[in-house]
């Protein structure tokens, strides 16, 4: 059964980059009705140069490639695993929501926030020393991203009625971690239930991601339950709501439930599939209450306002099975 595409709209930022009032509203207005509508949006024409996606990709798979005990040299000790190499089998992210499954078929490479790091915040990441530009890439690669969550932000201010600027103080020293993740041929079938990534909502606020066009990708989940591909485009990334995000607009956006599915078993060639996530988020001590444009006397608040840092922590130990720590 093939699943039928649930409209995840593209969206042209060209024109919100370049183009007139007129124009860039009209641009901000496609995006929020996505993110309402399927919680997911495709943008091309972003800013992000070709060249560096294909760098930083390269760069990812080149680390991947490596033999597994070199990889694991990066792995970190902590329990709840925010940063450096994760092996194949460590995560299962549908806990989160089911309780226990079967781990997810991936491993990845993770770095938290390259400004806390530049600025001697927090613990260091883990900088693998092959390939030999992957530490040139990932830290050309954050900066990309922090220019496009800038961009993203200003939209999303002013397709949810509020004033251009107005998440500027938030995302000033926003949130934003980088996740690599390959998922590897599968030689083995894969364990009932058992998914390459299995069923999930993002914790915080809006997710980029820059996805292959590789068999077994991107599925969302439309309000009846069934599942729909997120094709991928050349030149795009995707962007879905987060948790957070979702309370933030006070549900007005959709935090969409998604999942990897695996490779048909027919299929002959390479399957493998590298992903490039980017979550970002708004600054970890900020309180997260409903908008003012999304409130109403009709429509009243209907989250408490929570710790942006804590409540995606308590989501990430959840998916490492682990009670909630601060
Ligand atoms: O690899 C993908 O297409 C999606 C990954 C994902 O959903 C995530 O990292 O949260
Ligand atoms: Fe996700």
């Amino acid at each position: 059964m093939t699943a039928a595409a649930l409209a995840v709209p593209v969206v042209d930022l060209g024109a919100f980059a370049a183009g007139d009032a007129a124009r860039r509203e009209d641009v901000a207005r496609a995006f929020g009705r996505a993110l309402e509508e399927a919680g997911f949006v495709t943008i091309v024409q972003h800013g992000v140069p070709a060249d560096l996606v294909r760098a930083t990709y390269a760069g990812a798979r080149g680390f991947f490639a490596l033999p597994e005990p070199e990889k694991r040299r990066y792995t970190p000790p902590e329990r709840t695993k925010g940063r450096g190499y994760l092996p194949l089998r460590i995560e299962s992210v549908a806990a989160t929501l089911a309780g226990r499954t079967p781990p997810d078929l991936c491993e990845a490479l993770v770095f938290a926030s390259l400004q806390r790091e530049r600025a001697g915040l927090g613990l260091p990441n883990y900088w693998p020393d092959q390939p030999a530009d992957l530490g040139r890439n990932v830290q050309a690669w954050y900066d990309a991203m922090f220019g496009l969550t800038q961009q993203l932000m200003r939209l999303s201010a002013l397709a949810l009625d509020l004033p251009e600027d107005f998440f500027s103080g938030f995302y000033r020293e926003p949130s934003l971690t980088l996740r690599f993740v390959n998922y590897p041929d599968q030689e083995e079938p894969p364990e009932p239930g058992q998914l390459r990534y299995g069923a999930h909502h993002d914790y915080g606020g809006l997710t980029v991601l820059r996805q292959d066009e590789a068999p077994g990708g991107l599925q969302i989940c439309d309000r009846e339950g069934r599942w729909h591909d997120v094709p991928p485009h050349p030149d795009s990334f995707v962007i879905n709501v987060g948790d957070l995000m979702a309370r933030w607009t006070n549900g007005r956006w959709r935090s969409t439930l998604h999942r990897v599915v695996n490779p048909s078993r027919e299929l002959t060639g390479s399957t493998q599939r590298l992903s490039m996530v980017a979550f970002t988020g708004p600054n970890g001590a900020s309180e997260i209450a409903a908008l003012p444009s999304c409130t109403s006397a009709d429509n009243p608040a209907r989250y408490e306002p929570v710790n942006a840092s804590a409540y995606v922590q308590a989501k990430l130990a959840a998916s490492h099975d682990l009670p909630a720590t601060r």
